[in-house]
Order: structure tokens, then sequence, then C-alpha cells
């Protein structure tokens, strides 16, 4: 089902991403939520993660007051729409606190952003969350007031004693690790913030326990995916650079023209890809045309397409191609692959020939590698019976199974 059928009849939905620390434990000048991950800031991916999810309205990004210029340069640059920056404070809870302050109490305020039914606080150094977590903890939290990703204990957690021996071990099988993203109904987070004590604000690292303490609200647990670790020390930087280079290879879009020998062509590569490649995942679109599928599948984050073209010398359709996918703006945050498939089917062409012909690709390649998009051209000999015979064994192949 949808995520914007589960939260029907929901209220709006906000995010608040505290970014205000300097990243003491990484040990680096730039803090953390700056620091470049294939040459674009971490929180530039903490951003994308939430403002590609439609139902969340508004995001307020908490920054400190000599890294605001910063902030709203990085939003510049990588297009972030919905933003709200805000400065931060000494601690992360002072910060979030800076956070919530800016949604006005009364609708008369004439402040554009509308206080919403519930915020999902999650941290800015956290650039791997899904929209599933994000709507599991939502709808938990509406349901329950407070709602916050836990995971599985890695270490058994000990207590020392003065003398630094050991007091005592928690049993690791009763335990959790509080992770993030977390959600609030906004009342409960706001009231917990306002009667909190200083301690609290300067000393306290979990949001969870303010609702419980100051509200008595009984967060529900949510078991969240592993990616949702905090990038901590500086091994947790190639971890998630790892991580968003595992990811762009993940899915490639197969697009054709409509002639026949272009669709069946198409066909047979998703197939290969599906069964063959073991990371990507084939999205087959007929006609790029169509802009609704196609931005559903930059949403999805897919920077790799093949172009299939019946035509050996026409570039048509990979120009559009190149068109929609710079409307989308998606360079911008990744160099896209655009692989341009051009089908000789002529058997009297020689391939010298074919070449010349789609000598036209050059300089076009040329021009849009400035916006971030690697075109190149491949000119392919087929034999149209031999394709009809692997597609029958194909057919044959899914009916037995
Ligand atoms: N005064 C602070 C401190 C932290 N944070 C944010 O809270 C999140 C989680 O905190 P943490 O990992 O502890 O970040 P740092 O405080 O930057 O790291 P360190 O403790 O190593 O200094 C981060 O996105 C961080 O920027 C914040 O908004 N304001
Ligand atoms: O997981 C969290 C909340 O449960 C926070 O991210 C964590 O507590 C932040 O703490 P610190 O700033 O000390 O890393």
């Amino acid at each position: 089902m949808e995520a914007g059928t589960l939260l029907s009849g929901a209220a709006s939905v906000a995010a608040v991403l505290p970014a205000g620390g300097s990243g003491e434990r990484l040990g680096s000048a730039t803090p953390k939520q700056f620091c470049a991950l294939l040459g674009r800031p971490l929180i530039s991916y903490t951003v994308r993660a939430l403002e590609r999810i439609n139902w969340i309205s508004d995001i307020v990004v908490v920054v400190s007051l000599e890294n605001i210029e910063t902030m709203k340069s990085i939003i510049e640059k990588y297009g972030h729409k919905r933003i709200t920056v805000v400065e931060g404070g000494m601690t992360r809870h002072r910060s979030i606190f800076n956070g919530l302050k800016i949604f006005p109490e009364s609708k008369l305020s004439s402040c554009p952003l509308q206080k919403p039914e519930v915020v999902i606080i999650h941290d800015a150094v956290r650039p791997f969350v899904e929209e599933d977590i994000l709507l599991k903890v939502v709808l938990a939290a509406k349901e329950h007031g407070a709602a916050g990703a836990i995971r599985p204990l890695v270490s058994t957690v000990v207590a020392s004693s003065a003398d630094g021996s050991l007091d005592h071990s928690l049993e690791r099988a009763r335990y959790r690790a509080s992770e993030m993203p977390q959600a609030f109904l906004f009342d409960i987070i706001y009231q917990a913030y306002h009667q909190c004590s200083d301690y609290d604000l300067d000393y306290g690292t979990e949001c969870l326990h303010l609702a419980l303490k100051y509200c008595k609200t009984n967060a529900k647990l949510i078991e969240g995916s592993p990616d949702l670790w905090k990038v901590t020390y500086k091994r947790d930087l190639y971890a998630a650079e790892s991580i968003i280079k595992d990811n762009l290879s993940q899915q490639v879009c197969v697009t054709t023209d409509m002639k026949e020998d272009a669709v069946q062509f198409g066909f047979l590569l998703h197939e290969t890809l599906k069964s063959e490649v073991k990371q990507v995942k084939g999205i087959s679109v007929f006609l790029c045309k169509n802009d609704n599928h196609l931005q559903n599948i930059f949403l999805g984050q897919c920077y790799n397409f093949i172009c299939i073209n019946a035509e050996k010398s026409d570039i048509k359709e990979t120009q559009q191609l190149v068109d929609i996918l710079e409307n989308s703006r998606i360079s911008v945050l990744h160099p896209v692959v655009l692989i341009s498939v051009h089908l000789n089917v002529s058997e009297n062409m020689s391939f010298r020939s074919g070449m010349e012909e789609l000598a036209g690709i050059k300089e076009f390649a040329r021009e849009v590698k400035k916006k971030n998009i690697l075109v190149y051209g491949l000119l392919i000999h087929y034999n149209k019976g031999q394709i009809v015979l692997t597609r029958r064994t194909i057919d044959e192949g899914r009916k037995r199974r």
C-alpha cells in the first residue's frame, strides 16, 4: 500500500535534523555532516533521503551559527527543497529544541511553517534512512505518542565501579541500542523539551527518554535496518562511501523506442540483467516519454540508463532521455551513466560504416558531460531470428517456473 494511503486522514509530518555538532570523535577540522562522500557533503545525502518523501512537508536543519552559510550554499548547490535552516545550541538536545521552536504555536503566526501533528527527529549523520522505517515510526508515534528505531546490541553493556573494576553487566538479549529516526506527536515532544531540566538538555542523549520522563509517554520501539547507524568515527565515512557506491550500482533503467526490434532487444536485455547481474535491479520502461514513470525511477535513485534505439544513427531518443534527466536534476547529486545502444539490423552494412553514422553521438556526449551525464554510444549488430528464438526460450522457461 502507498505511504500516502497509510497516512490518509493523518495530519502533517515535518522533520528536524540536528546537524549542529562539531564531530569531535571523528577528529576532522570539518564537522562530519559537512565531510564529502563521493564529492558531496554527507548532510546532503540525509536531506535528500527525507526530501524525496512527499508526505514530509517541511525539513528543519539545525546547524551551528558558523555553518549557516555553508548549509545554505549546500541547499542551493544541490537544489534541496522544503528546507528551513535554524541555529543550533551547545548540545544535541538544545539544537533539537531550537529546531522544534521554529514551528509556530498559533495558526495566526506569519511564519510559513505550520506546526505538524507528528515530528520526525533524525540525526543528520545517518544518511541511509529509508521511507519504510520513517513511515513505521510516524504511524507508531500517531498511535503511541512516540516511537523510535532500535537495533540489537553489538557488545554487552557493563558498568564499572569507582576503582574501574566490573560492577555488573546487563543481559544483552534484553537490551537494544536506540537509533534514529524517532517520531513524536509534536505537542508531546515540545512539552517534554519545555519542561525538562538544564541537566537533561546538557547531558541527556535520548529524546524518547524525555517523552517518557516528562509526558509519561512509553515510546513504541521499532526494529530498524543495520544501515541506520550513525557516522561517528573516521572509518564510518569510508563505510558510508562504500554503501553509496554499492547503492549507485544497484539499479539500471532500460528504455526503448517503440520500434519492434528495440522493444524485443530491451526485453531480452532486461531479462539478462535480472538473471545474470547480481546487484542490478532491472527496471524496464517502454517509452521514456512517460515522465511520471521516469520520475518515480529517479526518486528511487536510479543513475544508470540503457537507451535502446532501433535506428543505428538516430540519437533522438537518447537526447530526449538526457532532457528528462536534466530536468529532473538528479545529475546534480551524482554522475548519471547513459549507454545509448544502437541496433544494426542490416546485413549489408559494415560495422565501420555503422560507426561512422553514429559519430554524432561523440559531440553530444562531450556537451552533456558538462552536466554530469556520461553518455556512451554502443553499436550492436544483431540477428533478429536469433533474438526471436531466445525470447521464446525465456517465455518457455517462465512457464516452467
Ligand atoms: N550541539 C550539537 C551536537 C550535536 N548535534 C547533532 O546531533 C547529531 C548526533 O550527534 P553526534 O554524533 O554526537 O555528533 P557530534 O556532537 O558532532 O559528534 P561528537 O560527539 O563526536 O563531537 C549530529 O548530527 C550532530 O550534528 C547538534 O545538532 N548539536
Ligand atoms: O541514538 C541517539 C538517540 O537515541 C542519538 O543519536 C545519540 O544518543 C546521540 O548521542 P551522541 O550525540 O552522544 O552520539
